[in-house]
């Protein structure tokens, strides 16, 4: 593929930046399996990237490389022109990625407005004892972050459930929840697992149509895996496809749709 420098303007008129995460050579093994090997490649800035492939390719693994949580058995990880090292779980959280579950992992008890809150969490700074001490300070701040989340409740369109607890929710409802509650921690990398599974057509229709709003209205550099191939090809502007922990495409949804060896691991051909 070009080199494609510090970016472009896609045909739909939005800018993708320079790269913003790189991917180097990444293995990673679970005692036996090699779930990843050596696999290449980069996320830009403001781009919907897709990682696609059959079950047990690896995407998952690969998702929970890019969110720090799994270090790799070999390779390198770039994030913003640094090489990144192993971290603990509270350097991992405030690296600015944030992702959404397979299995919507919500507060059900909670309401809508208090699970997205806890998205902030990260971003705050007056702890119990300097709220304690500084309550003014504290209070003011609490409502900016309220006044952030409030944004982005109205721009995902769930002012009506706000204060709804989780648990009462249809499913589809719920994944636009998670997605507000990833937002609400203002993430540089955006991950989204598996953002449509189990949604029926006018669900998918819908969190097509919220992934892309906040792509244009924040920017937001998002990585999804996905399983439906349409939505994969209207969504990304590029695609990894993986196949047994390797990649075999990496491109624009139409060149890794005529590629024969995608074709032939999604149907399923054997492998010499
Ligand atoms: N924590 C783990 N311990 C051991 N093996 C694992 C672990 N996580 C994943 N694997 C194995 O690594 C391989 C890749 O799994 P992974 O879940 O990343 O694939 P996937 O493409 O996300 O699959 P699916 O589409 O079914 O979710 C599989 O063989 C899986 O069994």
């Amino acid at each position: 593929m070009k080199d494609m420098g510090e970016g472009y303007t896609t045909p739909d008129g939005r800018r993708i930046g320079p790269v913003l995460m790189e991917l180097r050579n990444i293995t990673l093994r679970f005692g036996g399996v090699v779930a990843i090997k050596d696999i290449s490649f980069d996320i830009r800035e403001g781009e919907i990237r897709a990682i696609i492939g059959p079950n047990g390719a690896g995407k998952s693994s690969m998702l929970n490389v890019i969110s720090g949580f799994y270090v790799p058995t070999e390779g390198e990880v770039w994030f913003r022109g640094e090489k990144r090292g192993p971290m603990k779980p509270y350097q991992v959280a405030r690296l600015g990625i944030a992702r959404t579950f397979q299995n919507i992992a919500l507060f059900d008890g909670m309401s809508v407005l208090d699970n997205i809150m806890t998205g902030r969490l990260t971003l705050m700074h007056a702890g119990l004892f300097s709220q304690a001490l500084w309550w003014g300070k504290a209070a003011a701040e609490e409502d900016e972050h309220r006044e952030k989340v409030e944004k982005i409740i109205d721009f995902l369109e769930i002012q009506n459930i706000r204060k709804t607890p989780v648990g009462r929710l249809p499913y589809g409802l719920k994944k636009r929840v998670e997605l507000a509650r990833a937002l609400a921690a203002e993430p540089k990398i955006l991950l989204l697992d598996e953002p449509m599974a189990g949604m029926n057509v006018e669900e998918k229709e819908d969190m097509c149509r919220f992934i892309l709003d906040v792509n244009d209205e924040f920017g937001t550099t998002t990585v999804l895996i996905e399983h439906d191939m349409g939505v994969v090809m209207d969504l990304s502007d590029r695609v990894v496809v993986m196949d047994y922990g390797r990649k075999i495409g990496d491109g624009p949804p139409e060149e890794v749709r005529n590629n024969q060896d995608v074709i032939d691991a999604y149907l399923g051909v054997a492998h010499a």
